[in-house]
């Protein structure tokens, strides 16, 4: 299988999605929603600043590595435990297809916890960005797998007007490159092979030393014990994305607390 054959997919999905959302509120309406929108950043950046190893805890019902992952399904319920366990902010995942997310998770959430939240999606059109910003996003997720240097240029200069962090994804070091020369200061080392499904912490390994020292790293995917929180902030993390661990633990307090146990 090509190497982005399945992050193609989710794009190829993501368009139809896209359309959908289009149908629903046309372009020029949702920007001007976004222009007028009274929506604060909660400061994203700055909670993953925060001394020790920040954590941010996505909600996500299924993944295309895992299929579903919660049957029992309660986004609200989940986000305000993540809050109570002390996360530094929440993701929340609002692509359909492969991921069964969708916008009202994350706005139902947005209602109902106090924290930054990360609006986590495949982002290839400014209409999005518009439509984070309604929902309540203080961050969106840009992948550089899928964009060029130039849309992360533009999708970054869009979010900042807005009052939108980005976290910039990157797998290895050729989008490093690219991320660095747009001058992203939120970066995200995804630990998953999207070509095998693997995950290997030796990514972050790899990939830290050439992040930026006043950029935010965040190491993403794959954290499953303590041992995984202590190697990655051994390797320069601010901060750690985190799903499917908490979406399988029947006690988010005393996983995230476990989680937390080395550092
Ligand atoms: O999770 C997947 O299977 C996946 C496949 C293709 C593209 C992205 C994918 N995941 C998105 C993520 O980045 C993770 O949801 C996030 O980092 C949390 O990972 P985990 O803690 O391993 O659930």
């Amino acid at each position: 299988m090509r190497w982005n054959m399945i992050l193609d997919d989710i794009v190829e999905k993501r368009k139809e999605q896209l359309q959908r959302e289009k149908d629903n509120i046309e372009p020029q309406d949702m920007k001007e929603m976004a222009l007028n929108s009274k929506n604060k950043n909660h400061g994203f950046k700055e909670a993953l600043k925060k001394s020790g190893l920040s954590v941010i805890s996505e909600v996500k019902k299924a993944s295309p590595s895992k299929g579903v992952i919660a049957e029992d399904f309660r986004p609200v319920e989940t986000a305000i435990a993540y809050e109570d366990a002390g996360a530094a902010a929440i993701s929340c995942l609002t692509e359909e297809y492969y991921f069964k997310g969708g916008s009202k998770y994350f706005a139902d959430i947005r209602a109902k916890v106090d924290i930054p939240m990360l609006r986590k999606d495949f982002i290839f059109d400014e209409y999005q960005i518009y439509e984070a910003k309604v929902l309540g996003a203080d961050a969106i997720l840009l992948i550089a797998a899928i964009l060029s240097e130039e849309k992360i240029k533009e999708f970054y200069d869009l979010a900042k007007s807005l009052e939108i962090d980005c976290l910039v994804e990157v797998h290895n070091e050729k989008e490093l490159k690219k991320v660095v020369a747009c001058g992203c200061d939120i970066i995200g080392i995804n630990n998953r092979n999207l070509k095998t499904f693997d995950v290997d912490l030796n990514t972050t390994s790899k990939l830290a030393p050439l992040i930026p020292y006043e950029a935010v790293l965040v190491s993403e995917s794959g954290m499953k014990d303590e041992n995984d929180m202590k190697n990655v902030k051994e390797q320069g993390a601010d901060a750690v994305l985190i799903g499917e661990t908490f979406m399988r633990s029947d006690n988010i307090k005393e996983t995230m607390k476990q989680l937390r146990s080395c550092l």
